[in-house]
């Protein structure tokens, strides 16, 4: 299958400040993409390199096989502070999305603001937070791009809400083939959601990957203490913690894990995000890693 995303070498810097380091990725088409990673680690700046609101610094991204470009209708894109003009009404706000974009649905747009029970004369400027990110995910849906690129959709959510809103998106995009990247901080919510997954630590990507790909070659060893680097080739550990007696660490590895002075598990979505998170390389030391 295509890409929908590819980067190569992409970098994007902020004068000084390097917000995205040589990230090399091609993300399939007709996948939901979580993308995660700390405060800062270049996620938006990924999002508004691939929707066209800002240039590489070096490098190229190519969306749809072309070179992004603001605006487009085969792509979506819902900013972070969810952007809707808080003097239109909400119906101003269907009317507009219908005069900019050809492909417009008036049916999902008028059906979804009518199953979220928000009133067409309301003005933006009066809806709550959770009401606006509604408002702008309903005009980026309407579109029918292939492509929805969701920075934090969920953030300003109840958990009833972001539960309907991520059951309602993923039944969307099976139904019509659409490919989403959607960032969080939400793990546990990424997880129901998302078969695909880029983890972004400190400008650089971590890994990247189909999920059941990754969890299946993830693994939690614990045992007698034991240096990490007698594991043999093959593995990568990820993420190790000591006491006196006992080593744990998360590591990678293609090949089953046989040696039974282990014991091995599998991990979890969010194991897996936290032990990318607190990698030896993406900070200079190892960090205790505690299962919640
Ligand atoms: N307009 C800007 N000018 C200067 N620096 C910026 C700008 N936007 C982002 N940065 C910096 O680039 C880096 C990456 O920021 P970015 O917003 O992409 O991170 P993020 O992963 O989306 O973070 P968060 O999870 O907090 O939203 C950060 O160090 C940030 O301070």
């Amino acid at each position: 299958m295509t890409d929908v995303v590819t980067t190569t070498g992409l970098t994007k810097k902020y004068g000084r400040r390097t917000a995205l380091t040589d990230c090399t990725i091609g993300i399939p088409a007709g996948h939901v993409v979580g993308l995660v990673g700390p405060n800062g680690a270049g996620k938006s700046t990924l999002l508004q390199l691939a929707c066209g609101l800002l240039a590489p610094t070096a490098g190229a991204i190519e969306v749809l096989g072309r070179v992004p470009a603001s605006g487009s209708a085969r792509v979506g894109f819902v900013a972070q502070d969810t952007p809707v003009y808080s003097g239109l009404t909400v119906g101003e706000h269907l009317r507009l999305g219908a005069h900019l974009n050809p492909g417009w649905d008036a049916s999902i747009a008028e059906g979804r603001i009518a199953e979220l029970g928000l009133d067409p004369v309301q003005r933006a400027g009066k809806l709550s937070g959770g009401q606006r990110a509604q408002l702008a995910l309903t005009l980026a849906i309407a579109k029918r791009p292939e492509l929805l690129l969701l920075d934090e959709p969920v953030a300003a959510l109840d958990p009833l809400a972001r539960r309907e809103f991520l059951q309602g998106l993923m039944a969307y995009a099976a139904e019509n083939g659409t490919s989403v990247v959607m960032s969080s901080h939400l793990v546990a919510d990424l997880e129901r959601v998302c078969d695909y997954l880029i983890v972004l630590v400190g400008s650089r990507v971590r890994i990247a990957g189909e999920v059941d790909e990754l969890l299946g070659t993830h693994h939690r060893l614990s045992g007698a203490r034991r240096d990490p680097a007698t594991l043999g080739p093959g593995r990568h550990v990820v993420a190790a913690s000591h006491t006196d007696v006992q080593s744990t660490m998360v590591v990678r590895s293609t090949a089953p894990i046989d040696d039974p002075s282990w014991s091995v598990d599998g991990i979890d979505l969010e194991d897996l995000v936290l032990a990318y998170m607190s990698e030896a390389g993406a900070n200079g030391r190892d960090r205790v890693l505690e299962k919640r």
